[in-house]
């Protein structure tokens, strides 16, 4: 796919295209990433289901961005080039702000091992016992700073933030990131889907907060399985499961590129994001 418009930004697994006046293009790939190296296999319809969610997540929170004076970036789904129709995003261009705002509802990942040194996620001191995987008491905002494409996050305290964007923008930002959260959490746990963790990003507009990038998607955030939800052990993916396990049992180093999937990983892979968008929509994928 060749689109005729300049690329202003490349990640693992998206692009950001300049569409002219103060308009990008969000375009999502079927390209999927696991255990940090972006995999050769394209997962079919991946770009197409998760642009449709972000669209219809934009639409279930706008309510929660409003209660905040808030607003998000999304123009058109449909108003895109033909060669790229369904997974990709017209939005407006933001003044973005420096700030990953992570909410987690959920012990799990690097979250764990940092509670398990400290006790506490940075600044965010958690109470004893908790293991991988368990129910925070609270959703807990737990910003990072924007890495370059290839490397990580870097975990920063809300002091830093503060310095970042200032005091006021600060406490704004996490507690619209932890409400749109707890909202999106609601939805998803009456889907059955165990929303553990997610990253939103906000921009500027005019001096207005302004929800940018996708939203709730499970490259985004972390989506359980409800029904297999039980503390103490890594959770299962919702989404990447098939493709985490029929790595680990091939044998692949972690290290070296990764192989080709099978096709019968990739068409399992392709119906868990289905499943998760008409689970959490109620809609059937089209
Ligand atoms: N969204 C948005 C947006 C906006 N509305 N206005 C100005 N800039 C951006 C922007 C540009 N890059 N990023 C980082 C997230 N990217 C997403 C695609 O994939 C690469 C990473 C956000």
């Amino acid at each position: 796919m060749t689109l005729d418009l300049p690329l202003v930004a490349r990640g693992k697994v998206r692009e950001v295209y300049d569409a002219g006046g103060d308009r990008l293009l969000l375009v999502a790939s079927d390209r999927i990433s696991a255990y940090d190296h972006v995999l050769p296999t394209p997962i079919p319809d991946k770009g197409r289901v998760l642009t449709q969610l972000s669209v219809w997540w934009f639409d279930q929170l706008a309510p929660v961005l409003a209660r905040f004076g808030a607003t998000h970036h999304l123009l058109s789904a449909t108003d895109v080039p033909a060669s790229v129709a369904g997974r990709a995003m017209l939005v407006r261009r933001l003044d973005m702000l420096p700030v990953e705002c992570v909410a987690r509802g959920y012990l799990s990942g690097s979250g764990t091992r940092e509670y398990e040194r400290t006790g506490a996620i940075v600044d965010v001191v958690l109470p004893p016992g908790l293991v991988e995987g368990s129910q925070l008491p609270e959703p807990v905002f737990t910003p990072s700073t924007k890495a370059d494409v290839g490397e990580h996050d870097e975990a920063i305290d809300f002091a830093r933030v503060v310095s970042l964007v200032g005091a006021a923008r600060a406490e704004e930002l996490r507690e619209l990131t932890l409400a749109l959260y707890r909202r999106g959490a609601e939805i998803a746990r009456d889907a059955g889907i165990v929303l553990a963790d997610t990253k939103v990003e906000f921009g500027l507009s005019g001096g207005a907060l302004v929800l940018g990038d996708e939203v709730l998607t499970p490259d985004s955030s972390r989506f359980w399985p409800a029904s297999s939800w039980s503390p103490g052990a890594a959770q299962p993916s919702f989404d990447k499961q098939y493709v985490r396990d029929w790595l680990t049992s091939s044998g692949w180093d972690r290290v070296s590129p990764p192989p080709e999937l099978p096709d019968d990983v990739v068409a399992a892979t392709r119906e868990r994001y289905v499943a998760a968008y008409e689970q959490l929509t109620g809609t059937s994928f089209r």
